[in-house]
């Protein structure tokens, strides 16, 4: 186990990177002291963000990652896909504890080819990166060192689905996931379809069947079981700011009672803090968990056409980005998951 107290940021300006200087603030141990991202200028991060003034008293820099080692503990990289697997080695080679808001290390090289259509990192780095699903850590998570943080739809979903597929009772043939996000999910560059104009009052579906969380899902819930393949999975856009809906459609593999589906889900869930499985027939929504890192579940069984609906909501920046990002730092350095992170969502 690491003494980690001392914390940097590459991506420091982006949405993901300020709600991480936002959370860390109060977090009891962690302390972030350097910040990085594009700028050659060096200016102090509350001259770009005024929000910040009196909160930290830091200057952004050029990334350089023998001048990170030297000075800190551990590395968030909060960077934009297709930055981390061109600066990752050093960090993978010296066993320097990072986690990677990115989907750079999620997926095999031929994955990632394909889905993110980017040339991929080494696969003798990729083999070295854990994939960090917090509310399950695996064995092999506690031995390294290179955290690949969930995506924010993919943690929504194989939260949503978890206890299911890790007794064998999806059907596989009968799974529809449609998940729907606020726009700070997109990131801060703009686009057309980020334009206020198109956003507001408006409703709609995009990256149908290829959606780059796709074979993250499927990797996962394979593990969980076997014969999970594919999904059918869908993602629209929310006219709000933050927040991550998923409504899975399932059918299972066993005639089990909707009390009995609802018992495996607070079963699973007994011991996880950050998980609110709500009681059966209610379901959740996103205002409840938006500012935390919750993960809220609702289940609801249709006994005519035998399809079991599951709604998970979470907050895309904190539990799909950030949040979830520190409780993965919180396990690396051996403190309880919930250090710094005991959130309450503003209620009106
Ligand atoms: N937003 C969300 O809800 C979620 C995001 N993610 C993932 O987290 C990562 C960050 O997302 P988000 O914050 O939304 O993205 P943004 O586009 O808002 O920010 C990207 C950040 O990366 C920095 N950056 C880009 N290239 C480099 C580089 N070569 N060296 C140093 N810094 C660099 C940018 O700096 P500069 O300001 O100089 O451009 C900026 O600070 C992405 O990979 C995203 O896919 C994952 C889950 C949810
Ligand atoms: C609303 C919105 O546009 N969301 C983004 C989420 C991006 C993301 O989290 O990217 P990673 O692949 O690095 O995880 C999207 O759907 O592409």
């Amino acid at each position: 186990m690491q003494h980690i107290q001392k914390i940097a940021i590459v991506g420091a300006t982006g949405y993901g990177g300020l709600e991480l200087l936002r959370l860390l603030h109060q977090h009891p141990q962690f302390n972030v002291t350097a910040v990085y991202n594009t700028s050659a200028d060096n200016p102090t991060i509350d001259s770009v963000f005024p929000h910040l003034k009196g909160m930290y008293n830091l200057t952004l820099s050029s990334f350089d990652s023998r001048l990170i080692m030297q000075n800190n503990d551990a590395v968030f990289f909060a960077t934009s896909s297709g930055v981390s697997k061109d600066l990752a080695q050093p960090f993978i080679e010296a066993k320097f504890p990072v986690i990677d808001l990115s989907g750079d290390f999620r997926l095999t090289a031929s994955d990632y080819q394909h889905w993110y259509h980017k040339q991929p990192a080494d696969p003798t780095l990729l083999q070295q990166a854990e994939y960090g699903l917090a509310d399950f850590p695996t064995d092999d998570g506690i031995n390294a060192t290179y955290i690949a943080n969930p995506g924010c739809y993919a943690t929504a979903t194989l939260l949503a689905l978890a206890p299911l597929a890790q007794h064998d009772l999806l059907d596989p043939d009968n799974m529809i996931i449609d998940a729907k996000s606020g726009l700070s999910g997109a990131g801060k560059s703009l686009s057309t379809a980020s334009h206020f104009i198109n956003v507001n009052e408006n409703f709609s579906m995009y990256k149908p069947n290829e959606h780059q969380h796709i074979p993250e899902i499927v990797q996962q819930l394979h593990k969980w079981q076997n014969s999970i393949k594919t999904i059918q999975f869908t993602t629209s856009l929310l006219p709000i700011n933050r927040g991550i809906f998923i409504s899975a459609y399932v059918k299972l593999t066993q005639d089990i009672t909707p009390e009995a589906i609802h018992k495996l889900y607070t079963t699973t869930y007994a011991n996880k803090s950050f998980i609110r499985v709500q009681a059966l027939n209610e379901l959740p929504n996103i205002k409840s968990v938006v500012g935390t890192n919750f993960t809220d579940i609702g289940l609801s069984y249709n006994p005519q056409t035998r399809y079991l609906t599951i709604v998970s909501v979470i907050d895309n920046m904190i539990k799909g980005a950030a949040g979830q990002a520190i409780q993965n730092l919180n396990l690396l350095a051996g403190l309880p998951d919930t250090t710094g992170l005991s959130l309450i969502a503003a209620y009106a």
